[in-house]
């Protein structure tokens, strides 16, 4: 029975939908010991945040398939090793979204109005009216670093309470934030003018530390500062100066550099104007109900061979996609596993040339179908959608990508695999016709018209009287069924191809005949 290990809190609803498929243990506080000796069983993993999935434990899981993520950051996974290995990465890019969002505003409310400070001195026994004097956020500028899909909620919400929004994301359209009534700005600026920054940016090499002391003290003594993004986005000991020495008016941290934070963090020291969550802003019932449906789903539908969501090692490829392209993907790998039989190995560089129709598909999923094609004639059932291009990439294929829509060979356009490799240069064409059948269509730029089947062969010869009758002798004492045949030449008498399907493999022995028969220049068994 299929088997997934749930190794961190997740909603009963994600764990019923898992139950559907497999038997599933929910077995959380695992030591990362514990979790490399047991991950070897599992086909799937669900985690949360509280689980590492590093390398160590990647190595171990011989049978691992997925890992969700009920949620949407993947930094507790290691997800170049999953890839390397083939195992798809999935999350749950929205389903927090909006928890996260309200967490942000709770704590720039709860900041402006030291909700936490005055309760706490109410509970102590005090009645203190005057010591906890706030701001309105009404009219105040609110400078959103990350405007995605959280950042632009808070920035929805804000501007429905009154608030002027600036933001600063490099990769945000001017129209997306003039949708938004955001104003963009350069980060300094925004930090400048800002008397509330809120951060809804990931955690890159590019933004660690970010905030820095420097940054800090460009800001306003009236500013006050969210994180409700990643930890390490901002330089706590920075931080926790510049709130207590009131560089800045306050802060709101919900994540840090490093999780659980440390006993002895230098902003656990920081009694006023700062306040701490344990990383809770994904934890509404609804968000944590929505992540679990919605990962849970995508680790069922895979250990049913169905493409998933929201894969996030495998760019580009939904199951929208997937779904859509289904038979143009069965064509690229069908092409790449025959081309790789054609060039024999060594393929060096790999050209990919969508024509007519086939150039309004996007073009990485078809590039990496022919690389799985291509590999899984070496690498059989280990290559996968998720590592094909790393795979390849390492064996040293360097892929061209043409899209040539002015072709108009068939209706539907075609598909062109091209290679280079030691042994020579290969090419076959493929198209889908309008029946969802799959056709091979030219071979070293021979036109055929072939329906791919199990057992193939593809010579090169002489047109000349006598070859096709004495090759049909030779497979026939063979006991080699031939299911049908095609011949493709350009000129008369010139060279040619011809392609059998055959109802069984060819025996090594006989293709050394093959060989030796006059005017064959080469011979090709395909198994696809
Ligand atoms: N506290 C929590 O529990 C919690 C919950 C959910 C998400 N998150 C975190 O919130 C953050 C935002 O999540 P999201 O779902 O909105 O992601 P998103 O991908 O929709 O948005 C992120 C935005 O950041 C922008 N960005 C990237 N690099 C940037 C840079 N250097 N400067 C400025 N902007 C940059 C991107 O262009 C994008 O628009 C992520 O870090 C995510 O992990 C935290
Ligand atoms: O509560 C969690 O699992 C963390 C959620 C959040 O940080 C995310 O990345 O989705």
């Amino acid at each position: 029975m299929t088997k997934v290990l749930v190794s961190d809190p997740i909603d009963q609803a994600g764990i019923d939908i898992l139950s559907q498929v497999a038997q599933v243990d929910v077995r959380t506080g695992l030591s990362p010991e514990q979790l490399v000796a047991c991950i070897g069983e599992y086909e799937g993993l669900m985690i949360r945040s509280g689980t590492q999935v590093t390398a160590d434990v990647i190595e171990a899981a011989s049978h691992l398939r997925i890992i969700g993520r009920a949620g949407v950051g993947v930094d507790n996974v290691d997800v170049p090793a999953a890839t390397r290995r083939g195992v798809i990465v999935v999350n749950s890019p929205e389903g927090n979204t909006i928890a996260a969002a309200e967490h942000a505003l709770a704590l720039m409310l709860s900041l402006s109005r030291h909700v936490p400070h005055a309760h706490a001195s109410t509970m102590a026994g005090g009645w203190d009216r005057k010591t906890y004097v706030g701001n309105e956020l009404y009219k105040k500028t609110l400078g959103v670093v990350g405007l995605g899909k959280i950042g632009s909620h808070v920035a929805r919400v804000a501007r429905a309470l009154g608030m002027d929004v600036a933001a600063y994301d490099p990769f945000i359209s001017a129209e997306r934030a003039q949708m938004l009534q955001v104003r963009l700005l350069p980060l300094p600026q925004l930090f400048a003018e800002a008397d509330y920054v809120s951060l809804h940016l990931p955690r890159t090499p590019d933004t660690e530390n970010l905030v820095n002391a420097a940054l800090l003290a460009t800001m306003k003594p009236t500013a006050r500062l969210v994180n409700c993004a990643r930890g390490g986005i901002i330089d706590e000991q920075a931080l926790a100066d510049a709130v207590e020495n009131r560089v800045i008016a306050g802060a709101a941290l919900d994540v840090y550099a490093k999780e659980p934070l440390a006993a002895d963090s230098p902003l656990r020291l920081v009694k006023e104007r700062l306040i701490l969550t344990p990383h809770l802003g994904a934890s509404t019932e609804e968000a944590q109900e929505n992540v679990a449906i919605d990962v849970a789903e995508q680790i069922r539908d895979v250990l049913l061979g169905l493409p998933a969501r929201s894969a996030v090692n495998i760019p580009g490829l939904t199951a929208e996609v997937m779904e859509l392209l289904k038979p143009h993907l069965q064509l690229a790998e069908t092409l790449g596993l025959l081309l790789s039989q054609l060039a024999g190995g060594q393929i060096s560089e790999l050209e990919v040339r969508l024509q007519g129709e086939f150039a309004s598909h996007p073009a990485q999923p078809l590039v990496v179908a022919a690389l799985k094609g291509i590999l899984s004639a070496a690498l059989g059932d280990s290559i996968n959608y998720v590592n094909a291009t790393l795979e390849a990439k390492e064996r040293g294929i360097h892929v061209l990508e043409v899209k040539d829509d002015a072709s108009r060979d068939f209706a539907g356009g075609s598909l062109q695999l091209s290679s280079r490799s030691p042994r020579g240069n290969h090419s076959v064409t493929g198209a889908v016709f309008t029946d969802g059948e799959l056709r091979i269509t030219t071979i070293d730029e021979f036109p055929v018209n072939v329906t791919p089947s199990r057992h193939m062969l593809f010579t090169r010869h002489r047109d000349m009287p006598g070859i096709i009758g004495q090759l049909g002798s030779l497979l026939g004492e063979h006991n080699v069924n031939i299911a049908s045949m095609q011949v493709g030449r350009r000129i008369v008498r010139g060279d040619a191809v011809m392609v059998l399907s055959l109802d069984d493999p060819i025996p090594p022995s006989l293709l050394a005949v093959i060989h030796g028969i006059n005017g064959i220049q080469a011979a090709h068994p395909v198994t696809l």
